[in-house]
């Protein structure tokens, strides 16, 4: 790999790029790092592609060094089969099928009957474009580029949806259902529609873990019998049927536990942490050689998975928010020097508090984990605070609960899966404003709301109910095609399978220099706090 690395165009070298953009084209936190750009949030372009040209073992002076990226982009988008270690197991025609009649005749007494001519099957081969854009410069808003002069490459996914051959008899399943992490709207209707897909394809064997992966080993906690009966209307209501936790066993433990239950598919809803803990759940299955199929489906209200258009209970989330901003606006509103604040989750990444700002029309002043700001000095929050107040009478403003945490004490404290525990920017930022109004002898009346818990417990909104609907569907399919180690997502409105690590090596986050974050500013009409 390394030796195709050679001298990089000269052309290029002066230019500056952003460390934004190039978080945005998959460089990580720590590669800006060890490449001397995290500091002045600034670098020289010639680095960034020599970077590229190492890591991509790429030459772009090769005219065939399009065909190489992706070649490698396919390699890396591949994804797990149990052929990859069974590689006699042989498939069998599919049992789910779209048309079907009132199981009522005989003929159809050992479950759905399957109609010959149309199954609406996805063909292997399918696949769904990860980029869309053409960007013809580096400079255009929001340039994803592989190479200096952004040269357009295909980057193809792979289809999800059911396919014509199947590697699981479903009489052979025990497919086991479990959700971890934090709530998220949707979570319900994600479990009811991967239940009610299994049962079509003729699986009669489907459990619930009940609270995370705690669930797989605790001897207090039983698993829960599901069907359609039982999942039927749990998606009237918020959480999780099944109940979530953080931390829990180790992989070893939980794979033992699969082998003891005879599970051969486990369905992951949760997170980056829980999407890491099914790829090692994975992989510790193909070691044993156990012919299992572990699909995942992302589960994150902070949409702070990568590649994909956004995770289920997002839309909701930021439809709920809209509660809390519009009671903060007309309590500032109706106050004598109102301010309020909100604060909207995002543990890394501001797309909650970004979208609901956007949303509302009602922020002053959004603050996201991704751009600094100061609260104290002429440019800082404070300071604008006084402005609106000297101008508009009120204020208010929405802040992500991962923002402004080099202002707060650091505890080093960490929740059971490991997660920093976030200081409360909202109380501080509220304690900070009554001191300065305070010192500054003006009046300023200043209200706080946390919604946070009572956002998560919602019941999704009709676009994440068609979401978790189709996400938990493709689950299903994927873990019939014989997949594991993946996840499924939308991509570009259309629905695609992932190799789990290609989705979850870092956080997405807010571009601080992309196009919606410029709109959010416009909204607002906010100044840069530093
Ligand atoms: N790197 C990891 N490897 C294996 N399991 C993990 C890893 N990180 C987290 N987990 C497990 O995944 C579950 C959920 O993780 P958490 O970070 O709380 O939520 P989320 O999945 O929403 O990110 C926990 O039970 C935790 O123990
Ligand atoms: O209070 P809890 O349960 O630890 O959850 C808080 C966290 O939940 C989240 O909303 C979502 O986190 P996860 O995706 O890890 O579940 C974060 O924004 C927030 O920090
Ligand atoms: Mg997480």
């Amino acid at each position: 790999m390394e030796a195709l690395s050679h001298t990089i165009t000269p052309k290029l070298t002066p230019t500056p790029v952003k460390n934004d953009v190039l978080r945005r084209n998959g460089f990580t936190p720590a590669i800006l790092r060890s490449n001397g750009c995290y500091s002045t949030r600034i670098c020289r372009r010639s680095r960034v592609f020599a970077k590229i040209h190492r890591s991509k073992g790429l030459d772009f002076n090769d005219p065939d060094w399009n065909l190489k990226f992706q070649r490698d982009f396919e390699d890396r988008f591949d994804l797990p089969h149990i052929t990859d270690i069974f590689k006699d197991a042989t498939p069998i025609p599919s049992t789910f099928c779209l048309r079907m009649r009132t199981p009522v005749n005989e003929e159809f007494a050992d479950g759905y009957p399957s109609d010959e001519k149309w199954h609406g099957y996805i063909n292997n081969k399918d696949r769904v474009l990860l980029k869309v854009i053409n960007y013809s410069s580096p400079n255009s808003a929001g340039a994803e580029c592989i190479d200096p002069d952004c040269t357009w490459v295909e980057q193809w996914v792979h289809r999800a949806g059911p396919r014509e051959e199947i590697y699981f008899r479903p009489e052979e399943v025990k497919a086991a259902i479990v959700t971890c992490g934090g709530l998220c709207p949707g979570l319900n209707d994600v479990i009811r529609h991967i239940v009610i897909t299994l049962e079509i394809y003729g699986v009669k064997n489907i459990v619930g873990i009940p609270f995370g992966y705690r669930g797989f080993c605790s001897k207090d906690l039983s698993g829960m019998p599901l069907s359609r009966k039982v999942v039927q209307n749990i998606h009237l209501s918020g959480g999780s049927l099944l109940g979530v936790s953080r931390g829990g066993p180790g992989v070893s433990e939980i794979v033992d536990s699969m082998e003891e239950r005879g599970i051969n598919m486990l369905f992951v809803l949760g997170g980056n942490g829980t999407h890491a803990g099914a790829n090692a759940i994975h992989n510790e299955c193909r070691k044993r050689r156990m012919k299992v199929a572990v699909v995942g489906v992302p589960k994150t209200i902070d949409n702070d998975i990568l590649l994909m258009d956004k995770t289920f209970g997002f839309d909701t989330a930021v439809e709920e928010a809209q509660r809390a901003i519009n009671s903060a606006y007309i309590e500032a509103h109706s106050a004598y020097h109102g301010i309020g604040v909100v604060k909207l989750m995002g543990r890394s990444s501001g797309f909650i508090a970004m979208h609901a700002a956007l949303a509302s029309g009602q922020i002053d002043i959004c603050l996201i984990p991704e751009v600094p700001f100061s609260l104290h000095g002429p440019h800082g929050v404070l300071r604008h605070l006084k402005y609106l107040i000297d101008t508009k009478g009120s204020a208010v403003i929405c802040v992500a609960e991962g923002a402004g945490q080099n202002l707060i004490e650091k505890t080093n404290a960490t929740d059971a899966s490991g997660n920093i525990v976030l200081g409360d920017v909202g109380v501080h930022i509220q304690q900070e404003t009554k001191k300065y109004f305070k010192k500054l002898g003006v009046p300023a009346d200043v209200k706080y709301i946390d919604p946070t818990y009572m956002i998560r417990a919602c019941r999704a909104n009709a676009s994440d109910g068609i979401l978790c609907t189709v996400l938990g569907q493709n689950a299903v399919h994927g873990a019939f095609a014989g997949f594991s180690g993946i996840t499924v997502g939308i991509c570009n409105t259309h629905y695609a399978y992932f190799p789990i690590p290609e989705v979850i090596s870092y956080p997405r986050a807010v571009d601080p220099n992309s196009r919606m974050w410029h709109r959010c500013l416009t909204s607002t009409g906010q100044p840069d706090f530093v």
